[in-house]
């Protein structure tokens, strides 16, 4: 498969403004009978971004995604596009297009009548049609393949046919559920490549439902991690994964070591007897609290005076080892992934010892009661 690099024409949203907001939700509720699906959500998006809603199942990003587009309007609370309120607007007068899980063409339109289907709905003029879809295609890499039938193509072609199908009447914002998960693992991660990279190009202001945090981690300009119905956290791939401001982020975005301690001053800690730093945590008067590290961040050190554990198992993962440790003085389990190097600079084997280093820039404290769900 190609990259999607066909030349845009110069209308094609040549008039994206960076700067502005796009979307500003405010105090968003939704009820379904007794059930609350989203409690009091604020969301500012801006102009251009690629913003993902990451969540586990349940968590209410479908939900948040259908009231934007007016398809399950919201209980309470305001959506303001482009300075527009249109929290009443139903879906057809709000202007975004969309592209679901299982693609959702029509089986029985070619794809230039799946593609042209919006633009002869609007009435456009039948040459400017025919332009359209033609540069449509090439941007998807299907340029040819006007004349098929949806079930002539592959899903991952199919899922480019929807793209070309949403984004035919230049809408202003993007709404994408779930677009790739029905493709398998090879055509995923091609098709993620492509879709941002034509998402960058075009500079359409674009919201990705997704419960697979690579995903979010890989295409998201920023992130917002919801869990019951709330926002958790809102930012950038990097400080939810590297800042991740509760259990809840720290479990569901990457791996994470969680082991119990004790802290110490305003940033400081033990575990078992040793004596460890880490950022501040303003957890001083709790008697116990989580301590959350990365696997990469574990380090191994031949050195077992300090922080020290026994080896259990080692994983092969190719560019990397899994190390299942024990932590020997606070009776833990702790996992480190380590490079071939660091490992042959330990002796690594399993039933040996190794001492632990935990940089502290690498450590965060959370309460003691905060149960990841
Ligand atoms: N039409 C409905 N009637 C009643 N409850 C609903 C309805 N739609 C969604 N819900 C509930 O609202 C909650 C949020 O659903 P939503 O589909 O937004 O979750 P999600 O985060 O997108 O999950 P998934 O990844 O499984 O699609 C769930 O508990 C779901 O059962």
């Amino acid at each position: 498969m190609q990259s999607m690099t066909a030349a845009l024409s110069p209308g094609l949203y040549a008039e994206v403004k960076k700067s502005d907001t796009h979307l500003a939700i405010t105090q968003l509720t939704k009820r379904f009978g007794d059930f609350t699906a989203l409690k009091q959500i604020d969301l500012e998006i801006q102009e251009g971004e690629f913003v993902c809603f990451l969540g586990p199942s349940g968590c209410g990003k479908t939900t948040l995604l259908r009231a934007i587009a007016g398809l399950a309007p919201q209980s309470s609370g305001k959506i303001i596009q482009r300075g527009c309120d249109v929290s009443t607007l139903p879906p057809q007068e709000r202007d975004f297009g969309i592209v679901f899980q299982s693609y959702a063409l029509f089986p029985n339109l070619t794809v230039y009548g799946n593609i042209a289907y919006g633009l002869r709905n609007r009435r456009e003029d039948r040459h400017c049609i025919r332009a359209r879809v033609t540069e449509l295609l090439a941007l998807v890499d299907l340029a040819g393949s006007e004349s098929k039938y949806p079930a002539a193509l592959s899903g991952g072609q199919q899922q480019r046919v929807a793209l070309a199908r949403a984004l035919a009447t230049e809408p202003s914002l993007l709404l994408l559920d779930e677009p790739l998960s029905a493709l398998d693992a090879r055509v995923r991660v091609n098709l993620r490549g492509q879709m941002k990279a034509l998402q960058r190009r075009l500079g359409v202001t674009t919201i990705m439902v997704t419960h697979d945090q690579e995903e979010a981690l890989t295409m998201a300009d920023r992130i917002v991690v919801m869990n019951h119905g709330v926002i958790e956290q809102i930012g950038t791939p990097e400080e939810v994964y590297r800042q991740p401001v509760s259990e809840f982020v720290a479990t569901f975005v990457g791996s994470m070591n969680f082991l119990d301690a004790v802290p110490e001053g305003s940033s400081g800690l033990r575990l078992g007897s040793q004596c460890l730093k880490c950022l501040p945590h303003g957890l001083d008067d709790s008697p116990r609290a989580r301590l959350a590290v990365r696997p990469e961040d574990v380090a191994l050190t031949p050195c077992t005076t300090g922080l020290s554990a026994t080896v259990q198992g080692i994983e092969f993962l190719g560019a990397f080892l899994r190390v299942r440790l024990h932590l020997d003085d606070s009776d833990q389990p702790l996992l480190a992934d380590v490079s071939a190097r660091d490992a042959e600079s330990v002796a690594l084997a399993v039933n040996g010892r190794v001492g632990i280093s935990l940089p502290a820039a690498a450590i965060r404290l959370y309460p003691a009661s905060e149960v990841a769900s």
